[in-house]
């Protein structure tokens, strides 16, 4: 049902490869790639990166807590961030870093490009999750290209709208479900991710769940090395809907779960709207809209 897919291949334009690249973007929504220039010990590596982070403690994380800021650098703390306003906030904590602008260009006062916090400790982290950052956008363009030759667009249709992408990387911390948990209460609530490519590393435990076109829930498992990847709204937006954002969603169990998930957005100033239509939509104030409605500290209300 959910396509695994050889990143080499896609690379190489393969074509039964891209074709069910095609399908899954056109249908369920998801796929996984393996293969990529990201080893599985890379992404180890990075996943316990970010799970040393977690487990520091409360009063370390609040020195770059997100919720001080008009942004979303740094640490989101359990409760701030609500993606369905018809549950309650996620349970999950999560660390967020983005692109930095150098000072001077013009876009460098947008919220969506807001300087990163970094913590102090783990030793590295800083250093280690930002080439992981620049490489998994090289490893998530290459999907991309792929996904256009799959839906009979040229190759580098998206390229140009990635120069000064609004790329977000995310590590998600979501511990043993809590106990007071109720049926409003999620790691992250059923939502559409918002912007055009998500590719997502996990630490190989089950949780994910990807909702089904006639309803229902499949579950989604990918070990370290292989990605699981899914389309967002503007991908939706920008191909008229040919593409698909399947709402997803992780309950949470037992154990505790990492994943980091590289949001592909493009340049503040792209038009996303239908190739042809005569609307605009802008991906920056699209952005900024997705981020004001989900971000607790970030609300308006
Ligand atoms: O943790 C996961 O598997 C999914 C995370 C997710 O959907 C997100 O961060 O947008
Ligand atoms: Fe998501």
């Amino acid at each position: 049902m959910i396509p695994r897919l050889d990143a080499q291949l896609i690379r190489a334009g393969d074509r039964a490869t891209l074709a069910a690249l095609g399908e899954a973007a056109r249908g369920v929504g998801f796929a996984t790639v393996y293969n990529t220039a990201l080893t599985p010990s890379r992404v180890e590596d990075v996943i316990e990166m970010y799970r040393a982070f977690f487990h520091l403690p409360e009063s370390a994380k609040r020195e770059i807590d997100m919720a001080r800021t008009g942004a979303n650098r740094g640490w989101g703390a359990p409760g701030s961030e609500q993606v369905d306003l018809d549950a309650n906030p996620d349970y999950k904590q999560f660390f967020d870093s983005g692109y930095e602008l150098s000072k001077d260009d013009p876009l460098a006062a947008l919220s969506v490009y807001a300087p990163n916090q970094w913590p102090e400790v783990p030793a590295g982290f800083r250093e280690m999750v930002q080439a992981y950052y620049d490489d998994a956008r090289d490893v998530a363009m290459d999907v991309l290209r792929g996904i256009a030759a799959a839906i009979d667009m040229p190759r580098d249709y998206f390229d140009a709208a990635f120069a000064k992408p609004m790329v977000l990387l995310r590590g998600n911390y979501y511990p043993e479900r809590p106990v007071w948990a109720t049926a409003k209460d999620f790691g992250i609530a059923t939502h559409t991710d918002y912007g055009c490519l998500t590719l997502l590393a996990t630490d190989g435990s089950p949780g994910l769940e990807v909702r089904k076109r006639g309803g229902g829930w499949i579950a989604v498992e990918a070990p370290p090395g292989e990605f699981v990847i899914n389309f967002g709204e503007m991908m939706e937006f920008w191909t008229a809907g040919d593409v698909k954002a399947t709402p997803h969603r992780v309950v949470g169990g037992m154990h505790e779960r990492i994943s980091v998930p590289l949001f592909f957005n493009p340049t503040h100033d792209t038009n996303v709207a239908p190739p042809g239509s005569d609307q605009v939509i802008s991906a920056g104030d699209h952005l900024a809209k997705r981020f004001e409605e989900t971000y607790v500290h970030l609300q308006k209300q």
